[in-house]
């Protein structure tokens, strides 16, 4: 984007309706006094507390692109955590917005916190991606066409025009950074919050994206980003400096006054040297712990505003009290930053809204989704090949019923192993969008979890159909339309159970621990499933293993579907067949001969045991993570 055509662009936007530049009256000031970030650090008997922000003061104006700077470790990325309100426990000290106590949902509805790891949706193009984006955001409230030119003015805005048909894992690093950007600029955020967004990015594409998020600062935002050791002509760019070392502020002001600060402090900048190479020196201790002190003490650890560029438009504490020091009341608007229509909830569209546009943004990831869609389909139809070739015909004479069980079995761990373990491989990739989506109020975790699992429906009601058509004619089971039915049925509850178990899985672990975990919770459902050891044969003080089992349930609904229902007796084609009668079969695994109502009754009160017990894992995890 060149110089020019930025201006144009910014002027373009000052007259359209998406409101990107923001009245005087919508900017933010974010200060804070005495804040402190602890966190619990060891493990065991060893454990303790570590302070990672100790009593910062800073002041963090509008219309400005402020940096927060410092060396690895040194509490950048806990700052920005902090402020955004992305995280909330152990922290003390207080936060003002305009000079008013954050209020922190109304804070988080005019904010946003863009990570470091582009948390984007890799199936969805530009295009897609900013179109769902603008559904959650701006819903119905705003029309069609409306809706259309803020899309329009923000991807011109950002330069994303040449790539709006490409999918989001196909962009370039700053291309997603700046799809990143472009999809929270849409609600028009007042405060942004953006942690290293130049990593990763070559020089030309970090020069791009600092000059972007200078032209949006300049529409009137509070842009604040974490930085690491940026150039020199990068490090000119930005307004102001909050530079951290240990947790501690070093320097808090203007970038051009950082100098003259140092000199100040006899800690003259060499000539030729980049300033921000040498702070980050000075805070890294290479010039020993005794600077840093000096520094910390002369930035009163953020409190001076000494060296702040004074042209900026202040909110002093008291402008919008009365004379008892009240808040007065038709400055609700400016007093919380939050806009005065009553919002009963964090999201900015209807929960039906939000339920609609995370369906159809599904339906788009699921066709083109090649592992939980495609891969699964095939895997679907080999496993149903190979069993089917493998048993071919078991369930026809009354010889091959032992066998014709082994394959019951097989079948049944073929569903639960497949539909598990996609979920416990995927769902942690998907668990970092849904915290980055929801934190920026996109939707709620209830509209979330519903549209999964209604998006879960086609694919598995589909791949189960197909392994069933596939397996069950060639494994010669009783070709009846009900028996068929009700096997394929039992299928489905099974794989339902496992998908949710999997859910569980992934929102707890990660991949690798998941991996481990989600087997390993198979293996006590197989112990007490009846196979083997059959269910009157367990002791009764493990009886309690085999009523959870929902390996148990299932094998019984497919005893029943294939052997019960008064099923006559079967072929034999062997001199002597022990179990011609399916009731004499039945009886060896004690299972009474239609048990398939009441098993298929107990699978489904499992099933929506593990949904909601699922549900209560992955909105703790969202807690927890923040
Ligand atoms: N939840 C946590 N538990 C334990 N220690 C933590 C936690 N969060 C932060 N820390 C510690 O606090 C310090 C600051 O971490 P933070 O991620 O904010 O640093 P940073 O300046 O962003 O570093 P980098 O530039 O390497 O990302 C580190 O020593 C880190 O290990």
């Amino acid at each position: 984007m060149a110089g020019a055509e930025e201006i144009e662009l910014s002027h373009s936007l000052s007259s359209s309706e998406s409101g990107t530049n923001l009245q005087t009256a919508d900017r933010i000031e974010l200060r804070f006094k005495e804040l402190t970030y602890k966190v619990s650090v060891g493990l065991g008997f060893n454990t303790g507390e570590k302070d990672v922000l100790k009593n910062l003061c800073g002041r963090f104006p509008p219309n400005q692109l402020i940096a927060i700077m410092g060396p690895s470790g040194a509490g950048k990325s806990s700052l920005l955590d902090v402020l955004s309100g992305y995280r909330t426990n152990g922290v003390s000290g207080q936060i003002l917005a305009n000079g008013h106590d954050r209020n922190i949902n109304a804070f988080r509805r005019i904010s946003c916190y863009i990570q470091q790891d582009d948390r984007l949706q890799p199936l969805l193009t530009v295009k897609e991606a900013m179109d769902s984006a603008a559904d959650f955001k701006l819903g119905h409230r705003v029309s069609k066409e409306e809706r259309h030119k803020i899309i329009e003015n923000v991807i011109r805005l950002l330069g994303l025009e040449e790539s709006l048909y490409t999918r989001s894992s196909q962009l370039s690093g700053g291309q997603k950074k700046r799809l990143s950007i472009a999809l929270e600029l849409i609600n028009n955020p007042r405060v942004m919050f953006l942690d290293e967004p130049t990593t990763g990015l070559d020089s030309q594409s970090c020069t791009q994206c600092i000059k972007l998020l200078k032209m949006i600062s300049k529409q009137g935002r509070t842009i604040i980003c974490t930085i690491h050791q940026p150039s020199a002509s990068l490090f000119q760019m930005f307004d102001q400096v909050y530079l951290l070392a240990n947790g501690n502020c070093l320097y808090q002001g203007a970038t051009g006054e950082m100098v003259n600060y140092l000199s100040a402090i006899n800690l003259p900048c060499p000539k030729y040297h980049n300033p921000a190479d040498y702070v980050i020196e000075l805070a890294s201790g290479e010039y020993g712990q005794d600077k840093i002190n000096d520094m910390v003490r002369h930035s009163e650890n953020g409190k001076s505003t000494q060296w702040q560029d004074k042209s900026y438009i202040m909110f002093p504490s008291t402008e919008h009290l009365n004379n008892n020091g009240i808040a007065k009341k038709s400055d609700k608007k400016v007093k919380t930053g939050c806009p005065t229509y009553f919002q009963p909830t964090l999201q900015d569209t209807s929960y039906s809204n939000q339920l609609g546009v995370l369906i159809s943004r599904g339906v788009l990831k699921i066709k083109r989704d090649s592992t939980l869609t495609h891969l699964r389909i095939i895997v679907n139809i080999l496993v149903a090949l190979m069993l089917g070739l493998l048993f071919y015909d078991s369930g026809k004479h009354a010889s091959g019923v032992r066998i014709n069980y082994y394959l019951l079995f097989s079948i049944l761990i073929h569903h639960v192993m497949t539909s598990m373990m996609l979920n416990v491989l995927t769902f942690p990739l998907e668990m970092s969008i849904l915290i980055k989506e929801h934190f920026n109020r996109w939707y709620s975790l209830k509209a979330y979890y519903i549209s999964v699992n209604l998006l879960d429906i086609p694919v598995a009601g589909f791949s189960c159909l197909l392994f069933t058509a596939i397996v069950y004619p060639l494994t010669g089971q009783p070709l009846e339309w009900d028996r068929f039915a009700m096997f394929n049925f039992t299928s489905l509850l099974v794989v339902f159970i496992a998908q949710s178990v999997g859910y569980m899985v992934g929102a707890v672990f990660n991949v690798v621990n998941g991996t481990f975990v989600g087997p390993v919770l198979v293996v006590p459902m197989m112990m007490f499933s009846g196979f083997g050891v059959t269910i009157k044969d367990i002791p009764t003080y493990l009886k309690w293993g085999s009523e959870l089992s929902y390996l148990r349930y299932g094998l019984e609904g497919y005893t029943s579907a294939i052997y019960g229902l008064n099923r006559p007796e079967l072929e034999c084609d062997q001199l002597y067949c022990h179990y011609k009668s399916p009731k004499k079969f039945l009886e060896l695994v004690s299972q009474p001969p239609d048990h398939f109502w009441s098993s298929s009754v107990t699978l489904i009160g499992i099933l929506f045991l593990i949904k909601l017990i699922a549900y209560f894992f992955l909105s703790w995890r969202i807690k927890v993570m923040r």
